[in-house]
């Protein structure tokens, strides 16, 4: 990449759960040979997309507790007020992961405020889709999704694997856009040198009207609150949970609990730190690595649809995975 005086952000967006940490993981472990910036936007109240982040040794910076375009705005603008007036570490490139309730339109504009104008030059709004979800949401979540979808300069066609050819053909016909590139991806694998300083951001689909008129230009304008759509519960237990009793837990659980993520002790796997996720009505609780010295622990979010999340219920729920 050439020297230049704007820093190059990739905003990388996409609705809850399709995939967005773990492509941020592979640019991350790549050689991509950049100081690079990671800002993560974590919607609950405990900052979980941080520790689900692999990479230490680049600059992670957590925008927590809303969402990046709505209530933690003036956080973005702070912290990026800060990358860009660190004169020995400032970043050669910054990947902003909004979390998945976000308009990322809404940050493209942050952006272009006056005092970033010059600093910061967008290189592109990319989009992960699940390929195998996309389809079935409905109402406002299928609203959210689009509103992403609509406003991609590049859009990561991602879980390929959990979906057949004519599904993945069907999906590209109804719903992708000509003008955005488009990669089908597992796991986020996908070439960086396509989807990283690529100068694809096109002001002309980022500005068109999202949902009532043309975004605003100006901090502070009143914008709808994507937080107000989903509520989000966190369960956090230094006992180990049983792996069985989770799992049928978490198949249990009503459909308009979208999304659960987080770090479990799991007493079936003794000094291992697990990954749990949920996604619709998938989910996987891995093995990673060691508590590194760490108390084992669980800390977990779920984001459900506003009013269905019933917290009292959930905590029962939970506890009774106690080993
Ligand atoms: N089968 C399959 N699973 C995937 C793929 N990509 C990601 N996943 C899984 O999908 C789940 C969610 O992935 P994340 O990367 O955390 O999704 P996200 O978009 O960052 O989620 P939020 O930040 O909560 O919106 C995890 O269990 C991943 O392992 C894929 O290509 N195929």
């Amino acid at each position: 990449m050439s020297r230049r005086s704007s820093i190059p952000v990739t905003i990388v967006s996409g609705f809850l759960g399709a995939g967005k940490t773990t492509l941020l993981n592979r640019i991350l472990t790549s050689d991509h040979g950049l100081r690079m910036a990671v800002m993560v936007n974590d919607f609950g109240a405990i900052n979980i997309d941080s520790q689900l982040i692999v990479s230490q040794t680049q600059t992670m910076v957590s925008l927590a507790n809303g969402c990046i375009c709505c209530t933690v705005e003036s956080d973005l603008i702070e912290q990026l007020g800060r990358l860009l007036d660190d004169r020995q570490n400032r970043p050669e490139y910054i990947v902003i992961e909004a979390s998945g309730v976000s308009n990322p339109s809404k940050i493209a504009n942050t952006l272009r405020y006056p005092q970033f104008r010059d600093a910061l030059s967008i290189d592109s709004i990319l989009t992960v889709v699940d390929a195998e979800q996309f389809e079935n949401l409905e109402g406002d979540m299928a609203q959210l999704a689009m509103e992403q979808l609509d406003v991609a300069d590049i859009i990561v066609l991602n879980k390929v694997d959990r979906v057949s050819r004519g599904q993945i053909e069907a999906l590209k016909a109804r719903w992708l856009y000509p003008n955005a590139r488009l990669l089908e991806s597992q796991y986020g694998e996908v070439p960086l040198d396509l989807v990283l300083d690529v100068g694809r951001f096109s002001k002309v689909m980022s500005f068109k009207p999202v949902a009532a008129g043309p975004a605003p230009l100006v901090a502070g304008a009143t914008q709808p609150d994507h937080g107000a759509l989903f509520d989000t519960w966190s369960f956090s237990c230094d006992q180990p949970l049983s792996l069985k009793a989770l799992r049928q837990m978490l198949a249990d659980l009503p459909a308009k609990i979208y999304r659960a993520k987080g770090v479990c002790q799991i007493a079936e796997v003794p000094g291992k730190r697990c990954i749990l996720h949920l996604v619709g009505s998938r989910s996987e609780i891995k093995p990673e690595d060691g508590w590194e010295g760490r108390a084992p622990h669980t800390q977990l979010i779920v984001i459900g649809k506003r009013g269905a999340i019933d917290a009292a219920a959930l905590q029962v729920a939970f506890e009774a995975c106690i080993a």
